[in-house]
């Protein structure tokens, strides 16, 4: 990518923020950023507007609207909308501005509820979609279908990757709307300090699959240089766990050594998840970062970046 302008998308997020940081460190490139008040990408004559100022060589779609499964749950209308508004105004103004290469990141949840485990490309849109984040993975599966419906039409070389669910610097960590290891990274050390036991959402049978988001900007910058290709590729660790065994792994890390008790009227979401990540192996990639130590560079960012100001700083 040397001496190429490449627009990251979302740099203010985990994800996008984790794509500076890797662009920064290998690549001999102009980096080039937006921030939501400077471009809303849901307006699609604002995107124009910037591509056209500003020609970048490359796009990387890293923003949406994103969030655990509660608030999926709760605001569906919002995650379809924003991410179909998102995607459709990215991918529709870089045809317009003769982007060379655009990478698309939708996520594992476009998967069938029931998808054979590990979960092969070919799955999509094979069965039905687990209904908690249904808006959230209808807009991805959009994003997927316009960056194939551009190539074959207009010959775009626009790519698709589905990254497994994430965590590192950068990470939501309101109970509210997050993910579940920055959750429970941070109900485990309140827990720690005030000697009270954690609660957990749903039974803490769901199997997830985690990669730090160091690994997932490692690998998109991989196949924005070794992949032309049509199909969407997954992007994971290959391992999954039991929320339970995850809940064990983070309390280890903190330092917590009290009970779990689970809230049953929260949602389990998917039963699994486990991607088959063959490949991208295949091409000669995998993921560095072991789990264990990926939860605990986790737990220090959160109590550099938040424990003391209960939000942490986003990037500028
Ligand atoms: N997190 C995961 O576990 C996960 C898993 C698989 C795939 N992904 C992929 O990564 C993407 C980003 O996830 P993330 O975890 O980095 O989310 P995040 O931390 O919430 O970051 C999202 C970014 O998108 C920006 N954004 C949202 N709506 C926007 C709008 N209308 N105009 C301009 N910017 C907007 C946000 O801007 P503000 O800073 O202004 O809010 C933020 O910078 C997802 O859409 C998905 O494709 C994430
Ligand atoms: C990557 C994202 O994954 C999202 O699904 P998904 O893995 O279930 O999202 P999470 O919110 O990470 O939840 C994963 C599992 O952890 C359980 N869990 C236990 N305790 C907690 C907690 O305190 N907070 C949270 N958040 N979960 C908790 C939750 O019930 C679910 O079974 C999708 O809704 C999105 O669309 C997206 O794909």
């Amino acid at each position: 990518m040397k001496g190429k302008s490449v627009w990251v998308t979302g740099h203010r997020g985990m994800v996008g923020s984790a794509l500076v940081r890797a662009l920064s460190k290998s690549e001999d490139c102009r980096i080039l950023t937006a921030t939501r008040q400077e471009v809303d990408l849901k307006d699609l004559s604002a995107v124009r507007r910037w591509m056209s100022d500003n020609r970048p060589d490359v796009v990387i779609v890293a923003a949406g609207k994103v969030g655990g499964v509660l608030a999926n749950n709760s605001f569906p209308a919002d995650f379809l909308y924003e991410n179909l508004a998102i995607s459709t105004n990215l991918i529709h103004s870089s045809f317009e501005g003769k982007v060379e290469k655009l990478l698309y990141l939708g996520s594992s949840c476009i998967y069938p509820r029931l998808a054979e485990q590990p979960i092969v490309e070919e799955s999509l849109l094979a069965g039905p979609l687990e209904p908690t984040n249904e808006g959230y993975a209808v807009a991805k599966i959009a994003g997927i279908k316009l960056c194939q419906a551009y190539r074959k039409q207009y010959g775009c070389n626009f790519i698709s990757a589905m990254p497994t669910n994430l965590y590192g610097p950068n990470d939501n960590f309101d109970l509210a709307s997050s993910h579940v290891m920055p959750a429970l990274i941070r109900k485990m050390h309140a827990a720690k300090l005030a000697d009270e036991p954690v609660t957990l959402w749903g039974t803490g049978t769901p199997k997830r699959e985690f990669l730090h988001v160091d690994d997932m900007a490692d690998a998109c910058l991989f196949l924005l240089k070794n992949y032309d290709g049509f199909g969407h590729i997954n992007i994971g660790s290959g391992v999954d766990y039991k929320i339970s065994e995850l809940a064990e792994m983070i309390g280890d890390v903190v330092g917590y050594r009290g009970g779990f008790n689970y809230d049953t009227t929260k949602p389990d979401g998917m039963p699994r998840k486990l991607m088959d990540g063959t490949k991208l192996a295949a091409m000669g990639w995998r993921a560095k970062i072991d789990i264990h130590e990926g939860i605990r560079k986790a737990y220090d960012w959160y109590l550099k970046n938040v424990e003391q100001t209960g939000s942490a700083p986003r990037p500028t």
